[in-house]
């Protein structure tokens, strides 16, 4: 049985394929890039170290079907990948704690090209209130509700201190947001129909340091 789930109409993938969709997407424009018109499944496996027969495999759940011997259209296939992922639709959010961290996230200019358009950033510190990163504005956290009716936003990016990340994100929740892409390390508790993407940069470090302890001692044997 295939692993795929169909609902209402939209195709649910597996979660792994999801995580290395961007993968590909990320390999083949840069071919896009250098004018490359078709490249094999091999080809992509090589480059980014996945199963030849996996890349074929994740690629048709999305419809994507090489041409023997000539693989696939880069150009069509950078299109379709992008169309999929969401990346080219508009992804309005709301920047909650506009901190050391909010206020980088908020100059990053790679956000939106990824789909994801922070148009206001919250805080509680009224030193930042009423300013503006990058012509972004930061307004009180008060103005949330206001704001969301305004700005009609689904996403909330959060980074305040782990302390207060449950409260801002049930006030996110409760002015209408539906996603919480949450940086913060606390394993906030939302009802079952808000979507709640933790990211955390550490969790990588931890993982490379790791790693190149493995390193050292494989050397030393
Ligand atoms: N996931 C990662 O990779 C990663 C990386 C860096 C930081 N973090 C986390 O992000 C969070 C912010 O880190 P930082 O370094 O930017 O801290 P910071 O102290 O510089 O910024 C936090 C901001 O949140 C504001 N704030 C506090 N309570 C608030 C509330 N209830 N509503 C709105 N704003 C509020 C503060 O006034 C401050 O401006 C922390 O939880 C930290 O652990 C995660």
């Amino acid at each position: 049985m295939s692993e795929e789930r169909n609902t209402g109409g939209r195709v649910m993938l597996p979660e792994p394929t999801l995580r290395r969709l961007p993968w590909y997407l990320a390999y083949v424009k840069m071919l896009d890039n250098q004018h490359i018109e078709y490249v094999s499944s091999t080809q992509i496996a090589k480059e980014i170290n996945v199963d030849a027969s996996q890349i074929a495999k994740d690629l048709s759940f999305l419809n994507i079907k090489g041409k023997t011997r000539i693989g696939y259209e880069v150009h069509s296939l950078v299109r379709e990948l992008v169309d999929f992922l969401g990346f080219k639709r508009k992804h309005n959010a709301f920047m909650i704690g506009a901190g050391s961290l909010g206020a980088a996230l908020m100059q990053d200019v790679g956000l939106s090209q990824y789909g994801l358009n922070i148009v206001a950033g919250f805080d509680i510190n009224p030193e930042l209130v009423g300013t503006s990163i990058c012509g972004i504005p930061v307004y009180s956290l008060d103005e949330l509700h206001r704001c969301q009716q305004q700005f009609n936003v689904s996403i909330a990016v959060l980074a305040v201190p782990v302390e207060h990340a449950q409260e801002a994100a049930n006030t996110a929740i409760e002015s209408g947001l539906k996603a919480i892409w949450n940086f913060t390390p606390y394993r906030i508790k939302a009802p079952s129909d808000i979507v709640i993407q933790n990211t955390s940069i550490y969790a990588h470090l931890a993982l490379m340091y790791y790693r190149m302890e493995e390193k050292k001692y494989m050397n030393k044997k």
